[in-house]
């Protein structure tokens, strides 16, 4: 791949210019250790470094062009130096341009907000692929083209690797690319340039307020997403969410609202619920999901919705809606042969497990004991720990605390933060057991015939992050082993 300097720095606003605009560039990249020869390197300052810093080293590898917000003191022969207001919104736009402007080709439909995201994409996903249609996908479970499977490591990937994949999307003929939009993403602007054809709102709950500081800031880094949507663009918000409206306040885009409570564009109800899944009415109609939760039927609604939108007849959305299936890892169910009822699922926040417990008793109807293993992230928000623990504890009838990805902290020191949000009285509910195979084996033990074991917090994930290693662990795996199926 090439593309002269010149196109490229049209799509940004440039302060200063020096050196061979004409030049040929093979590659564009923001991280100084993966740069090719011929390659023009963006320097962004991160949370934890300043790109800047690693010009020479770019240089060093072979970079023949440099895009900065600060003009470097030295400049290195030969190469050519640009200077930008804001890089690291930068790096979007000329990535876009450098793989084909992929958003031109296809249609992109975003989904933000705080739990539901991964549902909703792929089920988008899945449902224009029944329609027959070529698609993308951008999610955290694992990305695609089409059907090929690229494994990723973000939610939503940094700006040169999402191009690349809109790219190859494009260039293999897909229609449609369904993608999540992280806060982080948002505020990274990793999204910068991109064209989206629409965006939905799930919701807005607690999470990442490690990296956001304030409620406010995560709320606005969501809403700047609808903000940016263009004249043309539809809008499909949730306005059973307090924050659904103030979303898409400001958006330029058409605004749809769905709701399972209020008047609303999209509206859905739960007619009956098994642990097999609920027959629902969808704006008058009646469907059958093998979903299961009132979180999922905003989730369906919402592609839905989505999918009338986008122009879909509201008959051909119903019957392809009764055709998807659980995504990996979201509300995922193994029965025991004794009749013991094991749950895998991704909740990692508060509202998701509260979410996930809530449909668990409603459907259980005290027929049986509630059993929930849990953890929390190491290296992320720390506020929301004592908070799934309190969750965890009000809705079940016993808890074990177990690690999650401890990443570079002590899994100890997580459960003690954990352990912290809870009284006397809470903690005769609990044991915590560090080791997350002993635990979820020590409450499968637990559990009599009718029970329910809710493992939450890793879903579809198959390692366990510790200081820096990925070992192989997947609760649907260690579940099974106890369960000898
Ligand atoms: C906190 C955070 O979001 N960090 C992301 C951010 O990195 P950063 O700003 O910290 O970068 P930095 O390390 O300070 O470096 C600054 C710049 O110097 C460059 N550099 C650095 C070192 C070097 O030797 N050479 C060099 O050129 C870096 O490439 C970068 O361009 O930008 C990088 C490129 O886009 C991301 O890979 C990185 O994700 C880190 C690994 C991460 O863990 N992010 C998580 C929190 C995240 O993004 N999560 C969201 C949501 C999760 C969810 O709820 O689903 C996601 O979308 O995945
Ligand atoms: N609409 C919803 N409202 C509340 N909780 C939900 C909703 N949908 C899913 N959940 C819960 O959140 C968990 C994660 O769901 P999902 O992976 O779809 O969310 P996500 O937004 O992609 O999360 P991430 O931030 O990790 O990318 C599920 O396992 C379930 O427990
Ligand atoms: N993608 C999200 C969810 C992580 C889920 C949980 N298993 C954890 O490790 O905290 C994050 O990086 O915050
Ligand atoms: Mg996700």
């Amino acid at each position: 791949m090439m593309m002269e300097l010149d196109i490229l720095l049209k799509s940004v606003s440039v302060v200063r210019v020096e050196g061979d605009t004409a030049r040929n560039i093979t590659g564009i990249n923001m991280d100084s250790r993966l740069v090719q020869p011929g390659d023009l390197f963006v320097a962004v300052k991160g949370t934890q470094a300043d790109g800047h810093a690693y010009i020479g080293k770019a240089i060093e590898k072979g970079a023949v062009a440099v895009v900065c917000e600060a003009w470097p003191e030295v400049q290195a022969e030969g190469v050519t130096y640009v200077q930008v207001k804001d890089s690291e919104s930068a790096v979007g736009r000329l990535s876009t341009v450098f793989y084909g402007d992929p958003t031109s080709k296809l249609q992109l439909v975003g989904v933000t907000g705080t739990n539901g995201k991964t549902t909703i994409a792929t089920l988008l996903y899945n449902m224009f692929r029944v329609f027959g249609y070529k698609c993308g996908l951008c999610s955290t479970v694992c990305n695609y083209i089409d059907d090929e499977a690229v494994p990723t490591e973000h939610t939503t990937p940094d700006p040169i690797t999402l191009n690349r994949l809109l790219g190859r999307m494009a260039d293999e003929g897909c229609k449609y690319a369904f993608m999540e939009v992280s806060s982080h993403a948002v505020a990274q602007h990793r999204i910068a340039g991109l064209k989206f054809a629409g965006g939905i709102f799930t919701n807005l709950t607690r999470d990442h307020l490690d990296y956001h500081k304030t409620f406010e800031n995560y709320r606005d880094a969501k809403k700047a997403f609808f903000d940016g949507l263009p004249k043309g663009a539809f809008a499909v918000t949730n306005v059973d969410d307090r924050n659904g409206m103030i979303m898409v306040q400001n958006t330029k885009a058409v605004v749809n609202t769905y709701s399972l409570r209020a008047v609303a564009d999209f509206k859905a109800k739960v007619l009956e619920e098994s642990f097999e899944g609920m027959c629902l009415d969808v704006n008058g109609k009646e469907v059958s999901v093998p979903f299961i939760g009132r979180f999922n039927v905003s989730n369906l609604l919402a592609v839905y919705a989505a999918a009338v939108c986008m122009g879909r007849g509201a008959e051909d959305v119903l019957v392809a809606l009764s055709t998807l299936r659980p995504v990996n890892g979201r509300f995922e169910t193994i029965r025991s042969r004794e009749g013991v009822t094991a749950i895998v699922d991704y909740a990692h926040t508060p509202d998701a497990l509260v979410n996930v417990l809530s449909t668990v008793n409603e459907i259980l109807k005290r027929r049986g004991e509630v059993i929930t293993v849990c953890g929390a992230g190491g290296n992320r928000d720390k506020g929301k720990r004592p908070i799934m623990a309190q969750e965890a504890v009000k809705n079940s009838d016993r808890v074990i605390i177990t690690s999650d990805n401890p990443r570079f902290e002590e899994p100890q020191e997580i459960i003690n933060d954990m352990l912290a949000g809870l009284d006397k009285e809470q903690m005769r509910k609990v044991i915590s057991i560090v080791d997350r195979k002993e635990a979820i084996r020590t409450a499968c033990m637990m559990a009599r015939p009718g029970d329910v074991v809710l493992v939450a917090g890793k879903g579809h994930e198959d390692y366990q992050e510790v200081k820096g290693v990925k070992h192989h662990f997947d609760d649907h795996e260690v579940i099974k082993g106890v369960f000898g199926i």
